[in-house]
């Protein structure tokens, strides 16, 4: 299938390549590196749409292409009133883990599309009703690499779906780009989504 016209995600998650390609737009892929460091008092919602924000314009500004369409995202978990990003170590994904059903938790995904001076930005929330990863998963679980290089330290996609009891709003929130919006979000900043 040919490549999406104009069409580039500033990201290096292979998801949301994934997610856009189930829905046959087949983006050009510009991986870009922000700060992904919480501010003072920020709250989830307005740092997600921050760093979706920042990934966003990152992308657009190494874009050989000043006429693309730039899609970018960010996604956080927030438990117990914490903003929790990647795990650092097993240690730290336990700690992560051991938030997660208290007795729910809620996916943030900042979306943000960009063309030339149009800027669209959403952000998607979806509670999630985990159960507590048994100790004698913990480990194997770890090791799987699964949750090495996702916020909350689980995929719902893959092996921790098991846990999932269930889900409230966006499955593909959760994944990291929710579809819905994020088309919604190209037909404002007129993509041509059918071309
Ligand atoms: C909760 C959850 C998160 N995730 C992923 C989505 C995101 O890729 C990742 C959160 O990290 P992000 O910082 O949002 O994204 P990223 O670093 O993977 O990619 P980039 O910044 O280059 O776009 O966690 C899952 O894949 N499944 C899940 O169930």
């Amino acid at each position: 299938m040919s490549r999406s016209p104009r069409l580039l995600l500033a990201s290096s998650s292979p998801r949301r390549l994934a997610l856009l390609r189930q829905i046959h737009l087949m983006p050009a892929v510009l991986p870009v590196d922000v700060d992904e460091s919480v501010l003072e008092g920020e709250a989830p919602e307005a740092y997600v749409r921050r760093l979706a924000l920042a990934k966003a314009q990152a992308g657009q500004t190494r874009a050989d292409d000043a006429e693309a369409w730039v899609v970018a995202a960010d996604t956080t978990v927030v438990a117990g009133g914490q903003i929790l990003g990647k795990p650092t170590s097993f240690a730290d994904a336990q700690r992560i883990w051991a938030l997660l059903p208290s007795p729910d938790h809620c996916v943030y995904t900042g979306i943000a599309v960009i063309h030339g001076d149009h800027i669209e930005v959403e952000v998607v929330s979806t509670r999630v009703e985990f159960l507590l990863i048994p100790e004698a998963d913990q480990l194997a679980y770890w090791n799987s690499d699964e949750p090495k290089d996702k916020a909350g330290a689980y995929a719902v996609q893959g092996r921790a779906a098991q846990y999932v009891k269930s889900l409230h709003g966006s499955y593909t929130n959760v994944v990291g780009l929710p579809l819905a919006e994020t088309v919604a979000l190209l037909r404002r900043a007129n993509y041509p989504l059918w071309e």
